[in-house]
């Protein structure tokens, strides 16, 4: 497989400003020399703690911002900006209020001036493609969490990227509308063959979703580990076996918890939140 997505010793400062009674403002590293491939079709889950740079870590992927040093390339080019190659899905759905599910779907569409009838088309298989079919009037405040971020995803698929980035799409919806839509998400990554990069505070969705799993370590975020997921075929598993209770899952959420675990001590003593073996975080 060829690398869809390679990061090169990618680093990434930020400015801060300074706060009151200091004269100048500090460099804050968020990543430090990160390298890696994503090869194409992959799906990568990303975690680390609270603040190791997994959403600057996607903003660069997604061209919203720029490494400090190193580089980003997407087929081999260089990532310059924002492009619909490349479709982001962030944690609060986004969708225009004043928009039906179908015109929301619609937007990134008119962004690549198709024909109306054809946008109009191509806008329902997506809602389709997500299981929304017959709610395509509906406008947001209309449907449930969980049927938003569908909208959302079908948003971002529906001008066919060959990147998916998702900042914890999940994680404000409650735990069996997150199941469903992970099994969703499986199925259409399987379809459509988009190669996802997933960030994510869940160990155990991490282990579900992920082909593979990085770890960041705490605060500079440096990649701590890579670890290839192998739990045989998971279109057979969701035949109603639960592949969660497979030994072999408990065993991956385990390792991911254990590389977890220092670095999240480590965070917590700069005053961040703490992961449980459960993968949920209480304030440290
Ligand atoms: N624009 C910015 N200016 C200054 N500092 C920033 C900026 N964006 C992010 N940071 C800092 O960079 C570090 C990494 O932030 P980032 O949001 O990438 O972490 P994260 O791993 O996604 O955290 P969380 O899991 O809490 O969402 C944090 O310390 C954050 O405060």
């Amino acid at each position: 497989m060829t690398a869809k997505i390679c990061l090169r010793s990618v680093t990434k400062e930020f400015l801060v400003r300074p706060s009151r009674g200091q004269s100048a403002g500090s460099v804050l590293r968020a990543l430090e020399d990160v390298t890696l491939d994503v090869p194409d079709g992959q799906f990568l889950t990303l975690v680390g703690p609270s603040g190791s740079g997994k959403t600057t870590l996607l903003d660069l992927l997604g061209g919203l911002s720029s490494p400090t040093s190193g580089e980003v390339l997407v087929d081999g080019a260089r990532v310059a900006g924002p492009g619909l190659d490349r479709g982001i899905v962030f944690q609060q759905y986004a969708l225009f209020p004043w928009r039906t599910a179908l015109a929301n779907v619609e937007f990134g569409l008119e962004q690549q001036r198709l024909p109306r009838r054809e946008r109009r088309e191509r806008a329902r298989q997506h809602l389709d493609l997500v299981g929304l079919n017959g709610f395509e009037d509906r406008y947001p405040h209309e449907l449930s969490g969980g049927m938003k971020q569908r909208v959302a995803i079908a948003r971002s698929l529906a001008y066919q990227p060959s990147v998916l980035l998702m900042d914890e799409p999940f994680a404000a919806l409650d735990a069996q509308t997150r199941e469903q839509l992970q099994d969703e998400l499986l199925r259409i990554w399987r379809t459509t063959a988009t190669t996802v990069v997933f960030i994510t505070h869940g160990i155990e969705e991490a282990v579900y979703l992920g082909q593979r799993v990085a770890v960041l370590s705490s605060r500079p975020g440096r990649l701590k580990a890579l670890v290839d997921v192998d739990l045989g075929d998971r279109a057979l598993a969701q035949d109603g076996a639960d592949l969660r209770a497979d030994p072999r899952f408990v065993e991956y959420r385990h390792q991911i918890w254990a590389l977890l675990h220092d670095e999240v001590r480590r965070a917590q003593d700069a005053g961040h939140r703490k992961i449980q073996p459960d993968g949920t975080e209480r304030a440290a």
